[in-house]
């Protein structure tokens, strides 16, 4: 089979390697499709080397010229979009339209940030000196390490660089080794729009070979980290005893809440929209539904049939609305939290299992429901990210908002109900970053402010106005012009 290779940007240079890594379509593992640059440790180093000068050139570029580079990159994504959205879908999984929408926001996130910007955040204060003027602004704060997941392989890694450059620090991307690709495709869309060398760097490679050289590096000011609970704390551990400012959007188990007033048939459809869009792999996605007991089983009816009609199958397929999960390692431990879950007592109601024929080659989870979910259970505590959503029924709001904050994440949480009251009491007393009622836990805007509480992230949040709290540093300039 023909294998593709994409050479990464370093230093303002397309740069290949000596040893490449293989990235697979979850569609048929048995062969790899793309390949890219394996760096060593030392390339790390010139990377950082690349980077700290492309900071000393960005941060003294008008931030008009700033922004209009950020924009041609959103346009660039746009006119690339159907080539994008393909090498998305090949390294990912996901349907060619959930593929569609995420080069649409990744554009979003830069177009956003580009009219960010032009504003020149501070202000003028009063100072209790005579003749002084006193002012603060803000600032960009050097080289920032931005490290991803696959989940959303252009979104996240934009989610970071829009603000991170927009602000005008420069970034060493480390995206995920399955997904090193859509990197590639943005640091290509920046690097023809006329970012400066070095402003932007992508490190593809093993991991494990180049971890120390990627995190020891004196030189970075800032780490921003989406995935995995497991690594983000190590990271936040290691970095701690250094002045690195750390960024994290870790796991979730996030609750849809369906009081007995909603509309079943409303309330299902969102579910199904948050639970099983991209498999399931989203840390936003409704990963435990909870039900009112007295329209527990009518609801489940509706919700049963709504996901056996969800068709698995390639993304590229446009019949598919679910496609395979990221890679075997994500499928089998999917396949081991619902056997776990069999195990402990959970009913599968449907699904449970990977499917069979054409499409055992690629790494499918059937869309399922366990329910009959008790605290007691793992699935109830832990991150599953798969299509896999976990039912319990209970008594009132009150019992429901307990439910809901049994949980060490605090990331997003719905509610579906006919009631103003419900709402503003779950929107006040439920502990997530995110709270959506009669919509989806999963889908926020370029513009509102992302992250959770709890073990889900750290104090710092992403998207909106609010991430360029995490890219500057705020300096305060007392300037005395009388005698
Ligand atoms: N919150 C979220 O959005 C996400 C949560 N997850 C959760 O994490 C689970 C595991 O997914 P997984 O891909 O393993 O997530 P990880 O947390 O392992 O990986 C996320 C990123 O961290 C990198 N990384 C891991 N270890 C190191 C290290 N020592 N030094 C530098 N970089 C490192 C990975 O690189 P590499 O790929 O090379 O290992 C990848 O780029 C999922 O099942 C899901 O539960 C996963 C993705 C997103
Ligand atoms: O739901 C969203 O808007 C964001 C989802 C996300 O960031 C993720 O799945 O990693």
């Amino acid at each position: 089979m023909f294998v593709r290779t994409m050479e990464t940007l370093a230093g303002g240079e397309w740069t290949g390697s000596e040893t490449w890594v293989d990235v697979f379509d979850p569609v048929d593992v048995r062969q790899p499709v793309v390949r890219v640059p394996a760096l060593t440790a030392e390339r790390v180093t010139g990377i950082y080397d690349a980077a700290a000068a492309g900071f000393a050139v960005w941060k003294r570029t008008p931030a008009l010229a700033r922004a209009k580079i950020l924009a041609k990159a959103a346009s660039l994504l746009r006119v690339r979009a159907a080539e994008i959205a393909l090498g998305v879908v090949t390294e990912n999984g996901k349907t060619l339209a959930e593929a569609r929408v995420e080069v649409e926001k990744a554009a979003d996130f830069f177009e956003y940030y580009a009219g960010h910007a032009r504003e020149a955040y501070g202000s003028l204060v009063h100072d209790v000196r005579p003749d002084t003027r006193t002012s603060f602004q803000r600032e960009p704060i050097g080289v920032v390490l931005a490290i991803t997941p696959w989940n959303d392989p252009l979104i996240t890694p934009a989610r970071k660089l829009a603000p991170a450059l927009a602000a005008g620090n420069a970034v060493v991307l480390k995206p995920a080794s399955e997904t090193p690709t859509s990197a590639l495709y943005l640091a290509r869309a920046l690097h023809d729009a006329g970012l400066p060398a070095g402003v932007l760097n992508v490190v593809t490679g093993r991991t494990s070979e180049i971890s120390d050289a990627l995190l020891d590096d004196p030189r970075i000011a800032a780490l921003t980290f989406t995935g995995s609970n497991e690594v983000g704390e190590g990271l936040r551990a290691r970095i701690a005893p250094r002045n690195v400012r750390f960024q994290a959007e870790l796991g979730g188990k996030n609750a849809s809440v369906v009081l007995a007033g909603a509309d079943l048939a409303a309330a299902a459809t969102a579910v199904v929209a948050a639970a099983f869009a991209q498999a399931g792999q989203r840390c936003t996605a409704t990963s435990r539904v909870l039900v009112d007991r007295t329209v527990h089983d009518a609801f489940l009816a509706v919700l049963r049939e709504k996901v056996a009609a969800l068709r698995l199958g390639p993304g590229q397929d446009a019949a598919t609305d679910v496609g395979p999960l990221v890679s075997r390692n994500q499928q089998d431990g999917v396949l081991g939290h619902i056997g776990a879950a069999v195990k402990q007592g959970a009913r599968v109601e449907l699904g449970g299992d990977a499917p069979a024929g054409d499409l055992a080659n690629g790494c499918y989870v059937n869309p399922t429901i366990l329910a009959d979910v008790t605290g007691e259970m793992d699935i109830w505590r832990d991150e599953v990210f798969g299509p896999v959503v976990a039912l319990r029924a209970f008594d009132g709001l009150d019992g429901a908002i307990a439910l809901v904050n049994d949980s060490p994440y605090g990331l997003a949480a719905a509610l579906f109900s006919d009631s103003l009251e419900a709402a503003y009491r779950f929107a006040d007393e439920v502990e997530c970053g995110q709270i959506a009622v009669n919509t989806t836990t999963s889908g926020w805007d370029v513009h509102h402010p992302f992250g959770g509480f709890k073990d889900s992230g750290s104090a710092f949040k992403e998207q909106g106005t609010e991430a360029l709290h995490f890219y500057t540093r705020v300096k305060s300039v007392a300037i005395h012009f009388g005698r």
